[in-house]
């Protein structure tokens, strides 16, 4: 059915509202955290990949870092194993490790790939471990408990260092990096990263212009359950203290936190289960969910 000539003109401005928003991030790097909670439905997962595609063709460089962490649980569960959080992060022994490797670097990472290229995009999946991209160290968990001590959570890492080469070479050739959250020790053992935490620290190496983390609500919450719009540093700090983020909100704004801090010109926490809700953000001045401000 063809459109009116009203909505077709409607659609026309809507189209030319995006210019300004295009030049501005034309050649710029755009890191995307897709959130194993942001990527249930098919339609959604649809929209997703769209949106990625297009970002890539009016000349912006995305480079998509994706969780999993329902799909591992799925895997988990499947086996008999039960698994457990401490502060946000899947404590992690040498058979859980197995799991990870295998849904995050196998089934998630190749299912993103075959969707952005299902849409015309040319997606290429990598871990942290291809080219020795991500260097992993153990993670040293302070205890909530104890001042002073550490909570062992078993093969966790954070990131030691990232080398941009592979994803500037990738850029540089049209295609879109899709990267699995698994660095490599010194030693080549994997490590299970929280995808926030390598999507911060991948936007800080690449210098990107925005840093955006897709999950399963509107942004940060206020107690009350409303939308924070906006928050600096010392409003996470207070937040954190009086428990209103918890849980896997916590990574998110502390990587948010530290990418702004380290140049990154902005981060996003925003609701991947609002259709093309890339789009919304990149391309509007619709700004939606919470942005994270250095000050
Ligand atoms: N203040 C808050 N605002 C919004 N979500 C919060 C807050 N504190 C904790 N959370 C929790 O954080 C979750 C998002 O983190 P997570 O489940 O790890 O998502 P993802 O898979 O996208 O990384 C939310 O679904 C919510 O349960
Ligand atoms: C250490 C740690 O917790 N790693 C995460 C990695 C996947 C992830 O971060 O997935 P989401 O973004 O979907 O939460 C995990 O095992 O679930």
């Amino acid at each position: 059915m063809s459109a009116t000539p009203s909505t077709a003109a409607a659609k026309a401005e809507l189209l030319s509202e995006a210019l300004p928003f295009i030049q501005s991030f034309f050649d710029k790097t755009i890191v995307i955290k897709y959130g194993g909670n942001a990527m249930t439905e098919e339609r959604l997962k649809e929209s997703f990949a769209r949106d990625v595609v297009l970002l890539k063709l009016v000349g912006m460089n995305p480079v998509i870092v994706h969780g999993g962490g329902p799909q591992i649980g799925d895997m988990l569960k499947r086996i008999g194993k039960q698994s457990e959080f401490i502060q946000g992060m899947r404590v992690t022994d040498a058979e859980t490790m197995d799991v990870v490797e295998m849904v995050l670097g196998g089934l998630v990472n190749k299912s993103i790939v075959t969707l952005i290229n299902r849409h015309g995009g040319k997606a290429v999946g990598l871990t942290g471990k291809d080219g020795w991209m991500i260097r992993a160290r153990r993670m040293r968990l302070p205890s909530q408990e104890k001042a002073g001590e550490f909570v062992d959570i078993g093969q966790v890492g954070e990131v030691a260092a990232i080398d941009p080469a592979l994803v500037a070479l990738l850029d540089s050739q049209d295609f879109i990096p899709v990267i699995a959250p698994i660095g490599v020790g010194e030693d080549g053992a994997a490590y299970n990263i929280n995808a926030d935490l390598v999507a911060g620290k991948l936007a800080e190496t690449l210098r990107a212009e925005k840093l955006i983390l897709m999950t399963n609500t509107p942004g940060v919450l206020d107690k009350q359950g409303g939308l924070l719009s906006e928050l600096d540093a010392e409003q996470v700090r207070a937040l954190i203290e009086d428990g209103t983020i918890s849980g896997g909100m916590l990574p998110k704004v502390n990587c948010a936190l530290q990418a702004v801090r380290n140049g990154v010109k902005a981060s996003h926490i925003i609701d991947g289960r609002v259709e093309h809700a890339l789009l919304l953000e990149i391309l509007t001045s619709e700004g939606v969910g919470t942005l994270i401000k250095r000050a």
